[in-house]
This record gives C-alpha cells, sequence and structure tokens, in this order.
C-alpha cells in the first residue's frame, strides 16, 4: 500500500491526492471523495478534509478515503461523494457547464443520490431555485427544494464571523465537546422559502428538508443557513476557512458509512 500510495502522488502531481489506508481487512471498500476545483475555496476543503480524514482515522475504525479534486465528467464518475466550494455561482455555473459537468453534476445528486455539500456559492447551486439572480443567471444543479436568496447580508464589505450553535454536530461519529462554531459569512446567502410542498403534490415523494441551523438563531425568519435533505447538505457559511474541523468529520463520516453501505 505504501508503495501504491507514493507512485499514486507521483502519478497526480496536479492533484490532491490522499490515502489513508485501511488496517481492518473485512473493510476494503475506499470511499473518494471529490471536491469541484472549477473556481472558489476548493483547497481550503481539501486541507479540512485531509484533517478530518486524519481525525476519523485515529478512532476505532480506520477509513480509506482518496480526496480528489474533479473538474472532469470522468473525475467526477469516480467519485463516491462531492463538495461544492464557495466562490461565484455564475462563474461555478458557467464553467461548469463548459466543462460538460451540469448534467453529470445533477445526476449525481438527484438520479445517483450520492453525498453532496455545498458551501456558500455551492450551496446556491445545489437549490432549486435562486433569487438575486440576473436574468438568464446561472443555471443551477438543484437538489434541495428550497429557494435561496443570493448575497442576503450584503457585499464583500458587509462579511462578518459569527460564533453559531450547530446542535447537529452532536449526532454521528463527532465527539468533539459542543461549542460554538465560527461560521464566516462572505457575500452568504439564506434559504428563504421551502419548494417542498408545492413539488409533494406532483413529484414522487422527496426526503424532509431538516432545517439545522438558523442566522440570526431566533425566530422563525427567512434565515436558514445549514440544511439537509435525504443526500444533499448544504451551508451557507464557510467551514473551510476556519481552523474547525468539526463539520467535516461529522460529513465525511456519513460519507464512510454510506459507502459502506451500497
Ligand atoms: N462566498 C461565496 O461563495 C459567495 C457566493 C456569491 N454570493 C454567489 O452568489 O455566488
Amino acid at each position: 500500500m505504501c508503495h501504491e500510495h507514493r507512485s499514486l502522488r507521483k502519478e497526480k502531481l496536479s492533484d490532491f491526492l490522499y490515502y489513508i489506508s485501511s488496517l481492518n481487512p473485512s473493510f476494503s471498500k475506499m470511499a473518494t471523495i471529490g471536491v469541484l476545483a472549477l473556481q472558489g475555496g476548493f483547497a481550503e476543503h481539501l486541507g479540512l478534509l485531509k484533517r478530518a480524514a486524519d481525525h476519523l482515522s485515529a478512532g476505532a475504525q480506520q477509513p480509506a478515503i482518496h480526496l480528489t479534486e474533479v473538474r472532469t465528467p470522468e473525475q467526477l464518475a469516480a467519485c463516491d461523494a462531492l463538495i461544492l466550494p464557495g466562490g461565484e455561482s455564475t462563474t461555478l455555473s458557467l464553467v461548469a457547464a463548459q466543462s460538460g459537468l451540469l448534467e453529470p453534476l445533477r445526476n449525481f445528486v438527484k438520479v445517483s443520490k450520492k453525498p453532496v455539500w455545498g458551501t456558500c456559492a455551492g450551496l446556491i447551486l445545489l437549490c432549486e431555485e435562486a433569487s438575486a439572480t440576473k436574468r438568464g443567471g446561472q443555471e443551477l444543479i438543484g437538489g434541495l427544494d428550497v429557494k435561496v436568496h443570493r448575497n442576503h447580508f450584503g457585499r464583500q464589505l458587509q462579511s462578518f464571523v459569527h460564533d453559531i450553535d450547530l446542535p447537529f454536530l452532536k449526532q454521528g461519529g463527532s465527539t468533539e465537546k459542543q461549542t460554538p462554531f465560527p461560521a464566516v459569512f462572505i457575500r452568504a446567502p439564506v434559504v428563504d422559502k421551502m419548494l417542498e410542498q408545492q413539488r409533494r403534490q406532483t413529484d414522487t415523494p422527496r426526503p424532509a428538508i431538516e432545517i439545522l441551523a438558523r442566522y440570526p438563531s431566533t425566530g422563525e425568519g427567512d434565515n436558514i443557513v445549514a440544511l439537509r435533505q435525504g443526500n444533499v447538505f448544504g451551508t451557507s457559511f464557510h467551514p473551510e476557512l476556519t481552523d474547525d474541523v468539526r463539520i467535516h468529520v461529522w460529513w465525511l463520516d456519513q460519507v464512510i458509512k454510506a459507502t459502506r453501505e451500497n
């Protein structure tokens, strides 16, 4: 395995490639986790995923994980799960279309139903509808039956960091002490409308939408900043720009379990 590790690293110098070899002979399936690397904060996500993998590998079960950048439909097809980073959703969508990735991404999310996580611009792309887009604006991938409001908190200058409570981190494999999460909001969107009710009347049943965090945290306003619907998870803030690995650990733990079951 060591030799294989070295030769793969040599072969893919441009890619970030990381293995944790399994010491558990009963678990041989490797989970390939991709990060869409067309624009935005993909390198930061890969860094946190690597730390999350290290964290999980220190536990009782040794996961076998391969992290890779995704720029082509072929690279996407090799993935068991995917992160869509923050950046600029119009640019991301345009480059994805030019790279022939839009339809493969829609299939990945909605047909294969593989685990995906979108942060900020990535979350926008995973919503079925977006407001504050220019006419003929970006094409979305969809998957979350919600409407998202882009740039909800204002422009770049209005970016901020705020500690928020994320009770969902208590689930899954995370054993970290539950302290508030330093959420970085940069031209961040919020989810402001559920579309599930309308869709349920016409479509096949869809998984329920779980609201995982709001900011501000009080009231029932249009301020959803973390949510999950089936295989699709989204945060409007940027965990990859912090030193806090808890959300990556939480998500990766679920991905490993889902990969094992399939
Ligand atoms: N930090 C971000 O990802 C910003 C997203 C940006 N507001 C957009 O619409 O794409």
